[in-house]
Order: C-alpha cells, then sequence, then structure tokens
C-alpha cells in the first residue's frame, strides 16, 4: 500500500510561461485532500504531473520514493479522473469495464457494476450517448472502483446534479473508510466539499500558498464586529483579510492565531468574535493583490 507522495522543488513552464514553481508538500494515506485555487492557478498542472501525464520542468515527483514519471508499477498506482471528451468513443460502459479489468489489476468490477446501479448509468449505450452529467458518473465509477493508492479527481463532478454530487461525496467516505488511500479533489465547489478535507492545499498564482489540516486552518480566520473605532484599535497589527462597513458597524476578517491576550482584549470592548468559513479564507486569501 502506498504511503506517501512526496513533491520536490516542483516547477512547470509551458514556453516561456511558468505554470508552477517551488512545489513542496507531502500527502499521506488515509486522508483526503482538497486542491483549491483560482481559474488558471496550476491544479491541473500539477495534478497531471502527478498523474505522469506529463514531466515537470524541474523537480521530483514521486511515490514512496519512486519518480513517477514513465515509470510504470509507480504509475499504476494513480487513477486521474478529470473531465474527457466522449464524443467519438463507441464503447459502452461494460466493455469499458472490460478493458479496465484487464489493464487496473485493483479495478472492482462488482463495486463498478453497484456504482453503475447507484448513479442509473446505461451500461448498453455507446459513451458519446450519454449526457454530461452520467459521463461524469462514469468517470468518477472508474476512479473509485479502480482503487488505486492514489485517487485524484479533477473537478470530476461537471455536470452532475446535486443529488448525484451526494452520492459521489458518500461514495469517497465510504471507500476511504473500506481502502484507506490517498484522495485528491481539486475543485471550485469549496463549501459543498469541504466536509470532505482532511488537509487543504491552496494554489495560488503558481505557487503552494499553504497546506493545512482544515480544522487548523479554519482557527486561523475569524472576524471582530463592533463600532468603528473600537474594531481598528483592536486590530492593529494584525493581518486583516478583509473588511466591510454598516454605517458605524465595522467587520474585519483576520488571519492568523487568536492569542488569549487578543481575545480577552476585544472580549473586554464587547465586539463580536465570529467564524470564517472556508469559502471565505479562500477568496480573501488569493484576492487580487495578495
Ligand atoms: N498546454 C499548455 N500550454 C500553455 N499554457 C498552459 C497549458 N496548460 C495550462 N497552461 C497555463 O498554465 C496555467 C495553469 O493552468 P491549469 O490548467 O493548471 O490551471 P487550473 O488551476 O487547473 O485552472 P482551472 O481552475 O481554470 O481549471 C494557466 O495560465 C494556463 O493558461
Amino acid at each position: 500500500m502506498t504511503r506517501k507522495v512526496e513533491a520536490q522543488n516542483i516547477r512547470v513552464t509551458y514556453n516561456e510561461f511558468e505554470a508552477l514553481r517551488d512545489i513542496n508538500f507531502v500527502l499521506e494515506s488515509g486522508k483526503i485532500y482538497g486542491l483549491i485555487g483560482r481559474n488558471g492557478a496550476g491544479k491541473t498542472s500539477l495534478l497531471s504531473i502527478l498523474a505522469a501525464y506529463r514531466k515537470a520542468t524541474s523537480g521530483e515527483m514521486k511515490i514512496d520514493g519512486d519518480h513517477i514519471f514513465e515509470n510504470e508499477k509507480a504509475m499504476a498506482q494513480v487513477t486521474f479522473v478529470h473531465q474527457t471528451d466522449y464524443k467519438d468513443n463507441y464503447d459502452t460502459i461494460n466493455k469499458y469495464f472490460d478493458l479496465a479489468e484487464r489493464y487496473r489489476p485493483t479495478f472492482d468490477r462488482k463495486y463498478a457494476e453497484q456504482l453503475v446501479k447507484v448513479f442509473h448509468l446505461p451500461t448498453n449505450k455507446p459513451l458519446r450517448k450519454l449526457s454530461a452529467g452520467m459521463q461524469s458518473a462514469f468517470n468518477v465509477t472508474i476512479g473509485l472502483a479502480s482503487r488505486t493508492p492514489v485517487t485524484i479527481f479533477d473537478e470530476a463532478y461537471q455536470g452532475m446534479d446535486a443529488p448525484t454530487r451526494e452520492i459521489f461525496y458518500n461514495e469517497i467516505l465510504k471507500e476511504q473508510a473500506r481502502y484507506p488511500r490517498i484522495f485528491i479533489l481539486s475543485t471550485h465547489l469549496i463549501s459543498e466539499m469541504e466536509y470532505l478535507f482532511d488537509e487543504v492545499l491552496i494554489i495560488h498564482k503558481g505557487t503552494l500558498l499553504l497546506q493545512e489540516e482544515v480544522d487548523t486552518l479554519l482557527e486561523r480566520g475569524y472576524s471582530v464586529t463592533g463600532p468603528s473605532s473600537d474594531v481598528i484599535e483592536v486590530v492593529a497589527g494584525l493581518h486583516v483579510l478583509n473588511e466591510e462597513q454598516l454605517g458605524g458597524t465595522k467587520s474585519m476578517m483576520l488571519y492568523g492565531e487568536l492569542t488569549e491576550e487578543k481575545e480577552d482584549e476585544i472580549k473586554r470592548k464587547d465586539l463580536e468574535i465570529g467564524n470564517v468559513s472556508l469559502h471565505e479564507l479562500f477568496i480573501h486569501l488569493t484576492k487580487e493583490g495578495m
């Protein structure tokens, strides 16, 4: 069982354009990682290196110490689920399962067939005739049933309706309990998927802004609300992510450890301390100029 994925100083350029730089992280088995970042941040570029679809311009991506690129053994440990163009694909789901069984030693056909029923997918229609949401559910089926130690879903929910996405999320949790592995979920649906993540990686403008346990990250974000002058006084020297003003009331979103001393000071002034969601933190940590 794979225990570790390691990125060491990954850099990716497309001609002159530097899409990723200084990317370093370690991912461990048994954890679900949320990979988030704004459009064009570099998420898919990073995941394609991890799935050995391309080679990094420099740096190393390793699974349990083995280089991934052009390494059959390492590559077989990874499933990369992403949007696929099926417009010229005449294969049926059953045919595809035959192939997966042949080429993926860990593929569990019984489980795949169960998923097909849960997702209400037709097994005898060519893939190109499936609706967009059905094609995504099929991709997800392959990803889940492949049971590879590293399973990547890159915005795999596209086109799925809300109940189908819910089934997808539940299956990830069930699978993680049955066959613990490294799941990486790249997504823009932060609020909806947050509960799945053990850790979050934020990619911003080609760099890894942070890798953090979700709970720790959420503890770092808080808001202080009350009369403007008191709020301004109390937040002096703190990392302000955002501020909102309504009449004489100000609300400031802050990032960093809330020390006991500071908490006492805020409470003495009768100001309100509030929670900040991952979605809000993400927006303000990655806004223009940051
Ligand atoms: N083949 C390519 N040739 C040139 N530039 C590319 C190529 N692929 C990606 N890029 C550029 O690299 C940057 C990162 O793209 P990438 O697709 O990795 O971002 P992303 O975070 O997955 O974005 P999104 O959330 O919009 O899917 C973008 O500026 C993109 O234009």
